[in-house]
């Protein structure tokens, strides 16, 4: 380990907290992790003997860990109000996995927080925005290539999911990533959400409508439409297509590798989740984290970003039981915050 190295906690050590310790210890340069957690204390033992590691027992314990200058949270949504509010007490970055937290007031507390220590610790793990066909789309959107964009049509398709993914879920897991897309590609607010319900896939359980159609719209007026439908059974399709007034452009196609074989097939390969369609993009995220964080301060989407998803959630919430559109209620944002 260098002198310089930003020494760093992975608390959760499920499927994204594996994957980020993973990426942080092969591919991340200036890094340690030093502190490994979870609930789960065996899984962070495994952990920290194959990477040489401490196991801090308690969350906030390694947070507050001296031998720790920087915390990544891949703990369960409902866990990180706390954890990240203990980052902010502690006065150490925090890279927080999406979403930020699940409840707005929580959310908005932790801007307000941050705003008034006059620094930006908190990065939220939007982590579309580091991928390079999200990036070259914004890009284009940015240079006036499509001309004034009009309309944003997103698909996003799991291939399985955990029976808690309810309709709720579903929204402020998985929408989450829509409404950072809408706002990060559009540049604005979302203004309000109308979920459309249709017939549910037969391996949806009860009650829970899978899929639906979530119309955001932004505060211009624009709209922009997201199939979300989990249970596919079939690959992670996760595209964007926007509209403008002098084209449109679509990404997500999978188009990298067109096999021709000599059994008669052709085409590429399906994509099986997230961690193999976004996989670079999670690397990007976290080198950029990293090299922000030894810097004392962020280089993505910050709190903001988190509450303004989480609020935009809450009104999708609402909406699956609401005949019509819902209002995002956005408080105040703190000059701090800009
Ligand atoms: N950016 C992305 O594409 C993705 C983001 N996520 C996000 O990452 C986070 C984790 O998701 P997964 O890895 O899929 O979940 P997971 O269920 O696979 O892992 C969560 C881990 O956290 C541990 N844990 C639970 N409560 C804890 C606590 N209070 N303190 C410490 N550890 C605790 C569990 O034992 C488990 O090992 C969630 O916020 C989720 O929304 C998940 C998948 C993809
Ligand atoms: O963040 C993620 C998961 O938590 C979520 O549940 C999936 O729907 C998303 O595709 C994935 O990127």
């Amino acid at each position: 380990m260098k002198l310089t190295d930003l020494r760093v906690a992975v608390l959760g050590l499920g499927l994204m907290g594996s994957f980020h310790t993973e990426l942080l210890t092969s591919r991340i340069r200036g890094v340690q992790v030093t502190v490994v957690n979870d609930f789960v204390q065996a899984k962070a033992e495994e952990v920290a003997a194959r990477i040489g590691a401490r196991v801090v027992a308690d969350p906030i314990e390694a947070i507050k860990d001296p031998e720790v200058d920087a915390v990544l949270l891949a703990t369960p949504g409902n866990t990180h109000a706390e954890q990240v509010n203990a980052c902010l007490d502690a006065g150490k970055p925090v890279l927080c996995e999406k979403p930020l937290t699940t409840d707005v007031d929580s959310a908005y507390a932790i801007v307000a927080k941050e705003a008034a220590l006059g620094k930006q610790l908190i990065q939220v793990g939007f982590m579309r925005r580091f991928d390079a066909e999200y990036a070259a789309l914004r890009e284009l959107i940015v240079d006036g290539g499509l001309g004034n964009p009009l309309m944003v049509h997103c698909t996003h398709r799991n291939p399985a999911v955990p029976p808690h993914f309810n309709s709720e879920f579903m929204i402020r897991d998985s929408v989450v990533h829509e409404v950072d897309v809408a706002r990060f590609l559009l540049g604005e607010e979302i203004a309000s959400v109308q979920v459309i319900k249709g017939v549910a896939t037969s391996t949806a359980p009860e009650g829970t409508n899978d899929p639906m159609l979530v119309i955001f719209e932004m505060t211009s007026g624009r709209i922009v439409t997201d199939e979300i439908y989990v249970r596919t059974g079939v690959a992670y399709e996760v595209r964007t297509e926007v509209v403008g007034e002098s084209g449109s452009a679509l990404i997500g196609l999978d188009q990298n590798l067109q096999v021709k074989s000599t059994d008669g097939r052709w085409g590429g390969r399906i994509t099986p989740g997230f961690v193999e369609r976004f996989g670079q993009a999670y690397a990007v995220e976290l080198q950029r984290w990293v090299d922000a964080a030894g810097q004392g301060t962020i280089d993505g989407p910050g709190a903001w970003d988190g509450y303004a998803a989480v609020a935009v959630c809450e009104a999708g919430v609402q909406a699956l039981t609401v005949d019509g559109k819902v209002e995002v209620q956005l408080q105040t944002r703190p000059e701090a915050a800009r």
